[in-house]
């Protein structure tokens, strides 16, 4: 959730998410959302595998998101009648109903770790560099759910959260770059350092793969003239990424029904200007 908190049951219990909080609910899984007034947020779906958590190498037995901070609910049910409740379920891309005349959350208890779950962003143990250069984003990793190839995610779900900056010599916003991956990042609260102006909370922007982009120009103005004394960044905000090495199609809702598409965001990058002094 971006704005709202979402009240969910789930037939392994109930989760209250709040925005900044995160929740993964696995396949199959019976659901259902109440809100409690205006509500809007970003979800993925993953259609093969499943999320965990990264490997760690050599940062070792703890750090960026640890396990101890993934609550899962505890058993709850409800034996209700209700005429002609509806089960949506999705398959093959194409929502089906059924009705019946009872809750389907009227599970008593279960076992096993095939379950949904939350976590709350602010609890990402940060990890960056502290002496020079800027770090590949993948140190932000909450979740990833890898491929069948080796260090290649069907998705990596990534944020960017409030922290100190302290690397010296060095560019510190985000490098420009191509890449390999799918980028699609959205903004929970707050301002990313590399867009103050045009990325707003509860917005998104897409960067396809190998589609350069990097920091708008007044960024990096503002850090290529900065003093590089330890600073703090992103209080007060959340921006987060959903990383795939797969294609994300934009659907004609997002380019043209929504209205909402920003067909003049390239020219953050167009004040740019050429810095070779021979
Ligand atoms: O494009 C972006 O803003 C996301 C991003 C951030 C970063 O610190 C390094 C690479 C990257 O893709
Ligand atoms: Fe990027």
């Amino acid at each position: 959730p971006q704005q709202g908190p979402l009240d969910i049951t789930t037939e392994f219990g109930r989760l209250y998410v709040k925005p900044n909080e995160i929740c993964v609910i696995p396949q199959g899984i019976r659901f259902s959302v109440a809100l409690e007034g205006p509500s809007r947020g970003y979800i993925l779906e993953v259609y093969d595998g499943h999320f965990r958590l990264p490997d760690l190498g050599p940062i070792g037995a703890n750090g960026l998101a640890n396990p101890r901070d993934f609550l899962t609910p505890t058993a709850h049910f409800e034996d209700r009648s209700v005429d002609g409740y509806r089960i949506v379920s999705k398959f093959q891309g194409a929502l089906f109903v059924a009705t019946q005349n009872h809750s389907p959350f009227d599970v008593v208890g279960w076992h096993g770790n095939y379950v949904p779950y939350k976590y709350d962003l602010a609890r990402f143990m940060v990890i960056n560099s502290v002496s020079f250069d800027h770090c590949d984003p993948s140190i932000f990793t909450v979740l990833t759910c890898p491929s069948n190839r080796p260090g290649t995610a069907i998705a990596d779900f990534v944020v960017f959260p409030p922290r100190w900056s302290v690397q010296e010599h060095t560019f510190r916003p985000p490098y420009y770059h191509r890449n390999c991956m799918s980028e699609f990042m959205g903004l929970i609260f707050g301002r990313y350092e590399a867009k103050e102006g045009g990325f707003l909370p509860g917005g998104a922007s897409l960067h396809s793969m190998m589609t350069p982009h990097g920091p708008d120009h007044r960024c990096f103005e503002g850090a290529s003239n900065a003093e590089l004394k330890p600073e703090r960044i992103a209080d007060g905000t959340q921006a987060f990424m959903f990383e795939s090495s797969l294609s994300m199609a934009v659907t004609r809702w997002g380019e043209e029904t929504c209205q909402k598409l920003d067909a003049r965001y390239y020219e953050c990058w167009q004040a740019l200007e050429k810095h070779f002094h021979l």
